[in-house]
């Protein structure tokens, strides 16, 4: 038969099952028509071996979407663009294209070993009342296949791997966001910071560490539960300014696809307030406190300016207004309200969370802060070595090696420059022979440390030998004079 004519045949034979569909929807009375669909059905039931799981979109009274459906439809985006001939595509969070299978489509899936069978599809319901929103009245579903002798395994295991996995996809996809707080309010804005660990310069053994760490800790939530421990993680991350520490948190972030919370202890007016702000976190966030030292210091800074306004009122009485003004708002947020914090309240709360110190100073820190158990992890940022220079080298001037490169590392070795001012001279300033002129700023940059720290160690050396003469001098004199 050509095709032509197989189409043709094809066609009238759907044409013709349709006729005799809508004959019998017309002149069937509907309860004759229920019972035969019902006979019919446990008669396949007997012969037919599969069993059908049926998800529907809405559920319960109120028809909420169901949590089920939208993890599988998560689940299924991968497989239906593999598999699925007809594919719904929609822009999510603004950011990325999301396919899932038009309706009556089917794909099939495999779970150790065993295969099955998703088919999606959709009721029209049958009262015709007029809206404008006529998609209302349509009710998806997905339909899972599969042999009846595989029903423990399906039901089990299987649906709760697709569940989780659905779920953690959302999570992939979901848009997410930079809170900060302000006073005892948390306020959000999108989080799309572009940096990953693949762009942070450091050695590759540490930044891998790193990785390793967070994602054990992102996947042990059972581990956690069997120790008794709640799902947190404290991170102490300390180096000079200019080293990364802020970066290494976007890259955290985007590498679990949590949510920032930059808690800004200054703005916390005392314990309580503290308290309210860290309840308020959500499951599967980063609490970041940056510059631990100098936010902790506010409460002996706080005394210092009372006591000197205590001081000038003696002088000028009119500084009793401005005093009790200054004295209802700086913070009262102590370390031991923050320590008690982190092992108490906050602990009971679901759900991972980490939280993440930063510092300038480490050595300034109270041992109690940074005790494993609330710091569990020390991670320095230092200046810029080799490896953390040829990342950058990658970054901005997409070179895996080049003739400079000895020269670069040579100078690195005798000065400390921070990634930031190495990034900085790595910047290309014009499209004219790029890589070869940014590397040899930053050799002349450093060029310029090195004679730098030459001259400040030759002044720091004179000025050492003339207090040392003039000490001498002075013992002289002193026993002259005896
Ligand atoms: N290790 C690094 N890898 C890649 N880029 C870096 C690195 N360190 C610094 N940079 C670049 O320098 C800029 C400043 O770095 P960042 O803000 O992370 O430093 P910081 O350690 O948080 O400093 P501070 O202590 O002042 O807060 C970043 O925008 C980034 O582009
Ligand atoms: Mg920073």
């Amino acid at each position: 038969m050509v095709p032509a004519d197989m189409f043709a045949h094809l066609g009238s034979t759907i044409g013709g099952l349709m006729f005799v569909w809508a004959i019998f929807q017309q002149y069937f009375p509907y309860e004759l028509r229920r019972h035969i669909e019902k006979y019919s059905q446990r008669l396949v039931g007997y012969v037919y071996p599969y069993i059908q799981i049926t998800f529907n979109e809405f559920t319960g009274e109120r028809l909420m979407r169901s949590e089920a459906y939208s993890a599988i439809e998560n689940y299924l985006s991968s497989k239906s663009s593999t598999q699925a001939k007809r594919l719904k595509a929609d822009i999510k969070n603004n950011q990325s294209l999301v396919l899932s299978m038009d309706d009556h489509e089917e794909v099939s899936d495999e779970f150790k070993g065993v295969k099955v069978w998703w088919a999606s599809g959709k009721n029209i319901s049958k009262q015709q009342t007029f809206s404008y929103t006529p998609l209302n009245d349509e009710k998806r579903y997905y339909k899972l296949n599969f042999h009846k002798g595989q029903r423990e395994l399906i039901i089990g295991p299987y649906l709760t791997h697709v569940l989780k996995e659905g779920k953690a996809i959302r999570v992939r996809n979901r848009q997410r966001k930079l809170y900060t707080n302000n006073g005892s309010h948390w306020s959000h804005v999108v989080f799309e910071h572009p940096a990953t660990f693949k762009t942070l310069a450091m050695e590759p053994e540490k930044k891998q560490d790193i990785i390793d760490d967070l994602m054990a800790f992102s996947k042990a939530e059972e581990f956690y539960a069997s120790i008794g421990r709640a799902w947190k993680r404290g991170y102490l991350l300390y180096g000079p300014p200019g080293t990364g520490k802020s970066t290494m948190i976007a890259a955290m972030a985007n590498l679990l696809g949590y949510d920032l919370y930059d808690l800004e202890l200054t703005a916390v007016k005392d314990n309580t307030e503290l308290r309210r702000l860290l309840i308020e976190t959500s499951s599967k966030s980063i609490i970041v406190i940056e510059d631990i030292d100098c936010s902790l210091d506010l409460t002996g800074q706080r005394r210092k300016r009372k006591e000197k306004v205590e001081e000038d009122e003696e002088k000028d009485p009119r500084e009793k207004l401005a005093k009790e003004e200054r004295e209802t708002k700086p913070s009262q947020v102590t370390l031991s309200g923050l320590l008690n914090f982190i092992d108490g309240l906050w602990s009971a709360c679901r759900g991972e969370r980490l939280i993440v110190f930063t510092t300038n100073y480490v050595e300034k820190l109270d041992a109690a802060l940074i005790r494993k158990g609330r710091m569990d992890k020390h991670i320095e940022l230092s200046y810029c070595n080799f490896e953390s220079f040829k990342v950058l080298a990658r970054n901005y001037l997409k070179l895996e090696a080049h003739h400079l490169f000895p020269k670069v590392r040579g100078l690195l070795e005798q000065t400390n420059m921070t990634p930031a001012d190495v990034a900085e001279h790595l910047m290309p300033k014009s499209l004219a022979g790029v890589a070869e002129n940014c590397l040899h700023n930053l050799i002349q940059a450093l060029e310029q440390e090195i004679e730098n720290g030459k001259l400040k160690a030759e002044e720091e050396g004179k000025e050492k030998k003339s207090a040392a003469e003039e000490k001498d001098q002075d013992t002289e004199a002193s026993s002259d004079r005896k």
